[in-house]
């Protein structure tokens, strides 16, 4: 399988034409893992096919291993242990059931009155009276079967129960919000109005969201034959609401990023009174000092007093599930896998560089070891030292773009369609693009800085192994970030990674390393990026003053 299929397989925007055209030699630089490539391809399709946990679940019970599962039902009080051979069906219709399904996929859901799970989506059918044109959109987009998080929070959502959910990257989050999103709206179609509200912390993942959201919703009328209707509040949107070109009545469900969303209301040009769902997805961040602010007043914007509120998100600090909390009615929490781990599909590693020239050397070192296997995506800490890498591979004739803040919105979309056809091989990058960002094939995530805590580790990490499928990820450590990288390693620890016994005792934090990284004082100024020694930079720039200098001497006529 070609591994550009393996990229775009799927993808969001499905961009088939032509790609087997534009498929570019990666063989330039993995010449000599050909081989290796083959059997890791092959190993991403049976990995990918075992993504369906039902299928997964009944080939256990074919190959007798349900036996242990019962036996454990039962040690832990269970009463289960139905006499029909304990085959966990498509659809769960009680609660033994329900817990074989939670084990399978390690599943901790909690709550008062908590819904059955979906074994399968025509389970939807039968419990929830979902819409078949509903279904058939699933279908056609190749989704037909349910993740572990969209088998909990699709019926905890379609019972109008508040939602705090936290699973893997890559994990099928979007859908597990969608899904009973789409299918409320056709419930309540005699009301007009916006009713669905979607926040998203940046602009490529809100137009993502809403990608997926049309999809979903393609050919499904309501009420006089009127199509359901979502909308991406671009600034061309906000600019037409704001001047009654179009009224905020036509849209069933708007999906935004905090900012744009607060100036359009504070206008008074969208009215958030009857909003009935309201989700925040990567919720950490959007409850985070960044943007805490925005959310509290798009809370208080809704003022519909039967609002459904939903969290997403792969990783739920502490802090963030006080105000969740806070905020919602009687929440069900649903957990899947470990809070505070990586996707366990990543393979993490990292490479300690010495210091800043270290990197570069070790990059290089990875291209000749034919580790630099594309689609690859570099994080770094800030726009300066992005430009800088970017430059730097640019010399070393590397098929790269860069993406951050300063980039317009336009040069950023074409960037990123370019790497999701595989016309760009290396993507180098802030955290702009580090939370939910839907790139399928993506083969390695190298942290050329270490990330400023865990959480953003994970996000950054999960641009890979995403649908079931594997992935690696290295993260670089200098003399510099003998603190920072600390909590990197209790999330590969946490993870499941091995971990060496130095590094396993590295790794403990004392109280004052701790306040250090939640105050970001971490994170020490580091040195330019650069391979070119200090005494030629300085001729260089000497060079360049003289000849700055005589051009004004030129001009002056001296
Ligand atoms: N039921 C499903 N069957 C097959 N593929 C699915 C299913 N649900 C989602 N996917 C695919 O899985 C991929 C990851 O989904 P999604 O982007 O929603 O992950 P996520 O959990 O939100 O990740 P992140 O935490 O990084 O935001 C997407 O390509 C999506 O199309």
């Amino acid at each position: 399988m070609d591994i550009f299929k393996v990229l775009t397989r799927g993808a969001s925007v499905k961009k088939e034409t032509g790609l087997k055209a534009k498929a570019a030699d990666y063989s330039v630089i993995n010449e000599k893992n050909a081989n290796h490539k083959k059997d890791n391809n092959e190993g991403q399709i049976t990995k990918e096919l075992d993504f369906f946990r039902n299928k997964r679940i009944i080939s256990e019970v074919e190959n007798g291993k349900e036996e242990k599962t019962r036996e454990n039902d039962l040690n832990e009080g269970d009463d289960s242990g139905s006499e029909d051979g304990d085959i966990i069906k498509p659809v769960i219709t009680n609660a033994a059931e329900a817990s074989a399904l939670r084990k399978s996929y390690k599943g901790n859901v909690s709550g008062s009155d908590v819904p059955l799970p979906i074994g399968s989506f025509e389970d939807l059918i039968s419990r929830f009276s979902f819409d078949k044109r509903l279904l058939n959109n699933l279908v056609e987009n190749g989704f037909t079967e349910p993740t572990p998080i969209q088998s909990e929070c699709i019926p905890v959502a379609l019972n109008n129960r508040d939602i705090l959910a936290c699973g893997p990257t890559g994990s099928g989050k979007t859908l597990a919000f969608l899904i009973p999103l789409v299918q409320q709206i056709i419930d309540d179609k005699h009301t007009s109005g916006l009713k669905g509200l979607i926040i998203s912390p940046t602009k490529e993942l809100a137009s993502q969201i809403f990608i997926e959201c049309f999809k979903l919703s393609h050919k499904i009328f309501l009420e006089k034959k009127r199509p359901l209707q979502v909308a991406l509040l671009s600034k061309s949107l906000g600019a037409k609401l704001k001047n009654k070109v179009i009224s905020d009545k036509k849209y069933d469900i708007i999906i935004s990023t905090p900012l744009r969303l607060i100036d359009v209301v504070k206008k008074e040009a969208l009215d958030l009174s009857r909003v009935k769902h309201l989700i925040f997805d990567e919720a950490d961040k959007l409850f985070d000092k960044t943007f805490v602010e925005q959310s509290d007043d798009i809370l208080s914007a809704c003022k519909e007093p039967a609002l459904r509120k939903a969290m997403f998100s792969a990783t739920i600090p502490s802090s963030v599930e006080e105000i969740a909390q806070s905020i919602m009615m009687d929440p069900i929490r649903v957990i899947i896998g470990h809070k505070e781990a990586a996707n366990t599909n990543i393979e993490q590693k990292l490479i300690f560089c010495g210091n800043e020239e270290g990197k570069l050397i070790a990059i290089r070192q990875l291209v000749q070891e034919g580790e630099f296997k594309p689609p690859i995506i570099i994080f770094l800490e800030s726009i300066a030292r992005a430009k800088a890498l970017y430059h730097e591979l640019m010399y070393d004739r590397i098929n790269v773009d860069v993406i951050h803040a300063e980039r317009t919105v336009l040069q950023r979309d074409r960037i990123i369609e370019r790497f999701k056809s595989g016309e760009l091989w290396c993507l180098i990058c802030t955290d702009v693009l580090a939370r939910g960002i839907d790139f399928k094939g993506v083969n390695l995530v190298i942290n050329y800085d270490v990330p400023e805590s865990s959480q953003a580790y994970v996000h950054r990490i999960g641009r890979t192994g995403r649908a079931g499928r594997s992935g690696k990820a290295v993260t670089f450590y200098t003399k510099q970030d003998s603190v920072a990288i600390k909590p990197i390693i209790n999330v590969m620890k946490q993870s499941g990674c091995e971990v060496s016994k130095w590094m396993d005792k590295m790794a403990k934090l004392t109280k004052r390393e701790k306040e250090s990284i939640k105050n970001g004082k971490a994170h020490t100024e580091r040195k330019q990026i650069t391979t070119v020694p200090k005494t030629d930079r300085i001729k260089r720039r000497r060079q360049q003053e003289m000849i700055v200098a005589s051009k004004r001497r030129k001009n002056e006529g001296l």
